[in-house]
């Protein structure tokens, strides 16, 4: 099990699990990479990726804030790769910490990940995904009224902005990736589901959204030759009748399963929906995989498979 290549894709909670300062986004990645670490002592070869919603969300909103001829706003496509060069730099920081403390013999590096989308993608007309904080119901509404731009209810959890959220085609750093992890290296990519950019006469521009970065991970485990998708986020387990009397844990679960409780409505969309359905792709891309979907600080176990959702084939 130990030489197996995991495509680890950390939650909005590995990032900021409180305040959004850096020093508190640093803590938090501090605590994130002891995990990690455990696993790369293991033998594992490990891809990282990351989310960025809230993150990416705050660099928006203070373009918007501070925008002047002399400091201008920053396109939502260029916020997404501060974001990434913010986390990628956050979790070298951290994963180098760890990995000299644990006199491991090996390095870290962060690529700057562009991720083609389909410019006549629907999700252009619907924005869904959400990011930066969460408003009121009435600051969310008051904000809308205001300025041109759309807020949802977030999985129970409160308002927050959402923009359009292109499926990911291609990962442009792919092959650069790959060979990273070829030769022992601890990548870290791919982060906020990849920068959103498309082909227009042979250039590529960015093009304004966040891409799902559960979409994107599963993408990446498959280019890469993954045998497992790790999906870390603030739950222990995928739930049925999740936060109801009879919600169930569900610990072995197939995906012709899991497809059934997606069918029946047991899975938010934005928030769960996203990590069932790459789930299921990734599974069902390639023989004797699995996924695995749990909570940060059970990544060491669900690795093994001793904790955690663990979905299969059969
Ligand atoms: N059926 C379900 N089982 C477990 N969690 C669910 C379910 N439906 C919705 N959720 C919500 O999905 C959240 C995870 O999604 P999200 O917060 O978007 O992930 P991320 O960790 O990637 O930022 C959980 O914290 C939980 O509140
Ligand atoms: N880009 C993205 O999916 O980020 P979150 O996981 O933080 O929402």
């Amino acid at each position: 099990m130990g030489n197996e290549r995991i495509v680890i894709a950390l939650g909005g909670n590995a990032i900021q699990s409180g305040s959004a300062t850096a020093e508190a986004q640093q803590e938090a990645l501090n605590h994130t990479a002891k995990q990690l670490i455990e696993i790369i002592k293991q033998g594992y070869q490990v891809a990282i990726t990351h989310g960025n919603g809230p993150q990416v969300g705050n660099i928006l909103l203070q373009q918007i804030q501070s925008h002047s001829e002399q400091t201008p706003a920053m396109p939502l496509d260029t916020c997404g790769a501060m974001s990434q060069g913010m986390i990628g730099y956050w979790l070298e920081n951290a994963i180098n910490d760890q990995l000299h403390e644990e006199g491991l013999d090996k390095q870290v590096a962060s690529v700057i990940t562009r991720v083609e989308v389909n410019p006549d993608d629907k999700a252009f007309s619907n924005p869904s995904k959400p990011i930066g904080p969460f408003y009121s119901e009435k600051e969310a509404k008051e904000q809308m009224e205001k300025n041109d731009v759309t807020f949802k209810e977030d999985a129970g959890r409160g308002w927050r902005r959402v923009v359009p959220s292109p499926k990911p085609v291609k990962i442009l750093e792919h092959e650069v990736i790959k060979s990273l992890v070829d030769n022992g290296m601890v990548v870290v990519s791919t982060g906020g589901g990849g920068i959103p950019v498309y082909r227009k006469d042979n250039k590529i521009l960015g093009v304004e959204a966040v891409i799902d970065k559960d979409f994107a991970s599963e993408k990446l485990a498959e280019l890469i030759q993954a045998d497992k998708l790790v999906i870390l986020t603030e739950v222990e387990h995928v739930y049925v009748n999740y936060q109801a009397a009879n919600q169930k844990a569900l610990e072995q679960v197939t995906t012709e399963e899991l497809r059934n409780y997606a069918e029946e409505g047991q899975f938010s969309a934005g928030s769960m929906l996203p990590k069932v359905e790459a789930a299921i792709a990734f599974v069902e891309s390639k023989p004797g995989s699995k996924c695995i979907i749990t909570s940060l600080d059970k990544a060491v176990e669900a690795v093994n498979e001793n904790a955690g959702t663990v979905i299969k084939n059969h």
